[in-house]
């Protein structure tokens, strides 16, 4: 885990000298005033502190926490605050500008550079967003996202492709063929029903004629489709409340405080204020990883000491971020395993501070979903919707699974808002989700 969480910083904020930041701690709460809104930029390398610097900063034995004690429901005990951290949103970090290399004396003709199509910029993914500034140019060619998309749902739409084309090679569509197809949709974590009705859709005015892979790949695109539609929804952002609490709870290690960061990006580079509350009291790499998310996108950031109570850092975050005004409150919860019921209950815990707080937060509670896990996910968004009253779903690391298709079958069953997807770890890795893109990368389809 630990070297993975490396991977992500060293590629975000590349190889350079460390900057070791020392976020100014407070005795009592701060918050510190945000700086104007300003697009974030998300391509340029930025040295601001590498991962070993973090680590360095980590006592070597970490305090092992205990768990919290599972509590009668009420009456609610919110401790008292005793130091908040605020670290105050730095600007980005200025680089100097490159030397220019001595002249060559040789005249070379340039290679013409290549021609890119054009891509069109894609929503953020929140509704009623302001005018979003214009996205920095990239500096190298890069795929566009549904280029990405489809190179990361490859393991998934390949395994789909390789089942049509082993079924489906000179065969007449009989209730053999069909069997034989309903088979690699459920092996490829689509579900019972939809798997079914793919195989319905497929049969209608095609029984005992010869079908070819193509023809099956656009029904099955079609069919998920129709499945993925309702669930498509954008993340909404309420602007008459200040702020709009966003809860964001999972399994451990399913992308929670990594897609908190690229959700800040997005909400930032739509001008909006943001505060982030690093409640995910447990773990030190955690914090310090939301850290250098507050510091990248010009955030503020409520931490304090690990171990501490996480429902006291959700209300004494919420209670700065009103009295600031900010837009978008996004707090950070410990990973749990959903069956873990002690765990669970310390998430009602932290939820029922809040309201004392503001009765109508959490206004968003998304569930971060794991796309590698496959069939466990149903459970996760079973369990977590009763006790924390998930109202979106994010799935994380569809990149390089073969079971992106439990996506389908979530969708089926629980009929749950889907606001984004991650294909990787990088900030520009998450994106608002397509019903129609994501069916056309899991059928092999080209765009
Ligand atoms: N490949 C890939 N990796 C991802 C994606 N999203 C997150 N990760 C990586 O998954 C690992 C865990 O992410 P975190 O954001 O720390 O997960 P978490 O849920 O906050 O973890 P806990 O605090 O332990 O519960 C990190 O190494 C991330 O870089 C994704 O879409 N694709």
């Amino acid at each position: 885990m630990a070297e993975e969480k490396k991977g992500l910083f060293r590629r975000f904020f590349g190889g350079g000298a460390p900057k070791p930041v020392e976020p100014e701690v407070v005795a009592e709460t701060v918050v510190a005033p945000q700086p104007a809104p300003e697009p974030v930029a998300p391509a340029a390398p930025e040295p601001v502190v590498s991962p070993e610097a973090v680590v360095a900063a980590e006592p070597a034995t970490p305090e092992v926490i205990e768990p919290i004690a599972v509590e009668p429901p009420a009456p609610v005990i919110v401790e008292p605050v005793e130091a908040i951290e605020v670290v105050e949103a730095i600007a980005p970090v200025e680089f100097e500008a490159e030397v220019a290399p001595e002249p060559i004396p040789l005249v070379i003709e340039p290679e013409p550079a290549p021609v890119e199509a054009p891509v069109a910029p894609r929503k953020t993914g929140f509704f009623a967003a302001p005018e979003a500034p214009a996205p920095a140019p990239e500096p190298a060619p890069k795929q566009n996202w549904f280029q990405r998309l489809r190179a990361g749902l490859s393991r998934s739409s390949s395994a789909l492709s390789d089942g049509i084309v082993s079924v489906f090679t000179k065969r007449k569509l009989d209730n053999e063929t069909l069997d034989d197809f309903e088979d690699v949709l459920i092996q490829a974590d689509l579900g019972l029903t939809t798997a079914a009705a793919i195989t319905a859709a497929l049969k209608k005015g095609r029984f005992d004629k010869e079908i070819d892979g193509d023809e099956v790949r656009t029904v099955l695109a079609e069919e998920v489709r129709k499945v993925l539609i309702p669930v498509a929804k954008p993340l909404v952002i309420d602007p008459a409340r200040k702020p709009h609490v966003i809860l964001v709870v999972g399994v451990n290690g399913t992308g929670k405080t990594t897609t908190i960061g690229k959700l800040s990006a997005k909400l930032r580079a739509e001008g909006r204020s943001v505060m982030l509350a690093a409640g995910d009291t447990f773990r030190a790499a955690a914090v310090e990883q939301l850290k250098i998310w507050a510091q990248r996108t010009g955030s503020t950031i409520v931490a304090r000491a690990i171990g501490a109570d996480a429902s006291g850092l959700a209300f004494d975050a919420l209670k700065d971020a009103q009295a600031a005004g900010t837009d978008v409150l996004l707090i950070d919860t410990a990973g749990r395993l959903q069956n873990r019921t002690e765990l669970m209950a310390e998430l009602e815990k932290i939820i029922r501070v809040i309201k004392k707080q503001d009765p109508t937060a959490p206004h968003s509670v998304l569930l971060t979903l794991d796309a590698t896990t496959g069939q466990n996910a149903l459970q996760q968004v079973e369990i977590f919707g009763r006790v924390a009253g998930v109202t979106g779903l994010v799935m994380t690391k569809l990149d390089g699974t073969a079971r992106g298709g439990i996506l389908v079958a979530i969708a089926a069953k629980f009929g749950l808002p889907i606001h984004f997807i991650g294909v990787g770890e990088g900030v520009d890795d998450l994106e608002p989700f397509s019903a129609d893109e994501f069916a056309k990368a899991i059928a092999g389809i080209a765009a």
